[in-house]
């Protein structure tokens, strides 16, 4: 059957790592009969300037129906001043909740090569393998009441809620403590149950769920402002972290540099299954249209082609296929090409379309 995979490549960087993107879909179907079928539509800033809204009815009618959705990135000073409910970011807010992707996967891989280009020490880093389990359409990203208001004293106020009730932590510790079953049967669930009734909350979830179902699983918790510290002290204490939409989204960029760069970091967004055993999913890297770099060939596509490797091995059940083109991705580093952001001495150094080249060439070569 026909796959049909959705292209939402959006703003800045997004369409020029997308493209790269693109074109491996393309050896895919060529090479290893993936039968994918694409379309490609607008998210973000572009769709706003095309119709005054960050994703459209039409555009989100087609994600619905979609096997898979791929994101490039959302947003770029251009759209800074455009109304909140309508700027870039609330287009890719809107698809997350309405496909009801509320588990946001987030591996931090340590690719060999790149052992020496992280900020932190070889030895702290080097075989690193930490999955950041995020939640992802609930907390304070979606809560109300939210809003900037005058109050009668002459001054202002900003405001937004965190909130979080039992199915939403049960489903997405759920997804934390199968995962780790699969890894190392560790979860550290981070949260900051000191100072937030929410946290409070998630913990004693988290707790009851472990003792129910999960209890051949270890589990540990970690205050937010800890584990942040923690994961550039001594990151591969880890294995699998579950935690809320704020702390995750900013916890995975800190993973991030762990790896290398931001531009190493998939992620897979996914929903429930439905009765035929299928999920929603939206795959997209974790970082965004790098403003002070687009438009100039400079971005590292990598996690992005990675990200489609998470959609070969998480939507389409082509393990053989994602381990294929992260195989590529390890090769390609090993033979010493690099985008500036990861550029070593001695290396090479290639702009995005030639890391592009460079991982095709490895995936003809791996699977001659
Ligand atoms: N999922 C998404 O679409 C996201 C969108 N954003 C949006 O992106 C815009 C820029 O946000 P920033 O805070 O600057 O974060 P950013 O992730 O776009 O960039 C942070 C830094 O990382 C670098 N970087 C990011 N991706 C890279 C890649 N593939 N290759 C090489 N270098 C890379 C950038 O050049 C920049 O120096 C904002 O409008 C923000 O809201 C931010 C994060 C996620
Ligand atoms: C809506 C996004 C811009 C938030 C973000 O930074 C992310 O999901 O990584
Ligand atoms: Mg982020």
């Amino acid at each position: 059957m026909t796959k049909k995979i959705l292209i939402l490549p959006g703003d800045g960087i997004g369409p020029e790592v997308m493209g790269e993107v693109e074109r491996i879909i393309d050896w895919f179907n060529k090479e290893r009969g993936l039968g994918a079928e694409t379309e490609r539509d607008l998210v973000g800033g572009c769709a706003y300037d095309a119709h005054g809204q960050a994703v459209s009815d039409a555009t989100m009618a087609k994600a619905q129906e979609a096997d898979a959705v791929l994101l490039g990135a959302v947003g770029g000073p251009k759209w800074d001043g455009v109304p909140f409910d309508v700027r870039p970011e609330a287009g890719l807010l809107r698809l997350r909740k309405d496909l009801e992707l509320f588990a946001n996967l987030r591996p931090a891989l340590c690719f060999p090569a790149l052992a020496d280009a992280s900020s932190l020490k070889r030895e702290l880093v080097e075989g690193l393998d930490i999955m950041i389990v995020r939640e992802l359409t609930g907390g304070v990203y979606f809560g109300e009441p939210r809003g900037i208001e005058d109050l009668p004293n002459g001054e202002r106020r900003g405001f937004d809620t965190q909130v979080y009730s039992t199915h939403e932590v049960q489903r997405i510790g759920r997804v934390a403590f199968d995962l780790a079953r699969k890894r190392g049967n560790r979860v550290t669930s981070v949260e900051k149950r000191n100072v937030m009734h929410s946290g409070v909350f998630w913990h004693e979830e988290m707790v009851k769920l472990h003792k129910a179902e999960f209890s051949d699983v270890t589990l540990d918790h970690m205050l937010a402002d800890n584990c942040g510290m923690q994961l550039v002290k001594q990151p591969k204490q880890f294995d699998v972290i579950v935690t809320d939409n704020l702390f995750g989204d900013m916890l995975s960029d800190v993973a991030a540099m762990l790896t290398g760069s931001l531009g190493m970091l998939p992620s897979a967004s996914l929903g429930g299954k439905d009765a035929n055993g299928k999920a929603k999913a939206l795959y997209e890297p974790v970082h965004g249209s790098a403003p002070d770099i687009a438009g100039q060939g400079l971005a590292n596509p990598l996690a992005t082609i990675l990200s489609f490797a998470m959609a070969l091995r998480y939507t389409f059940d082509l393990s053989a296929d994602a381990d294929l083109l992260e195989k590529a991705a390890e090769t390609v580093l090993a033979e010493g090409y690099r985008t500036g952001d990861i550029m070593q001495p001695g290396m090479k150094k290639v702009g995005t379309k030639q890391m592009g080249d460079a991982v095709l060439a490895a995936l003809t070569k791996l699977s001659a």
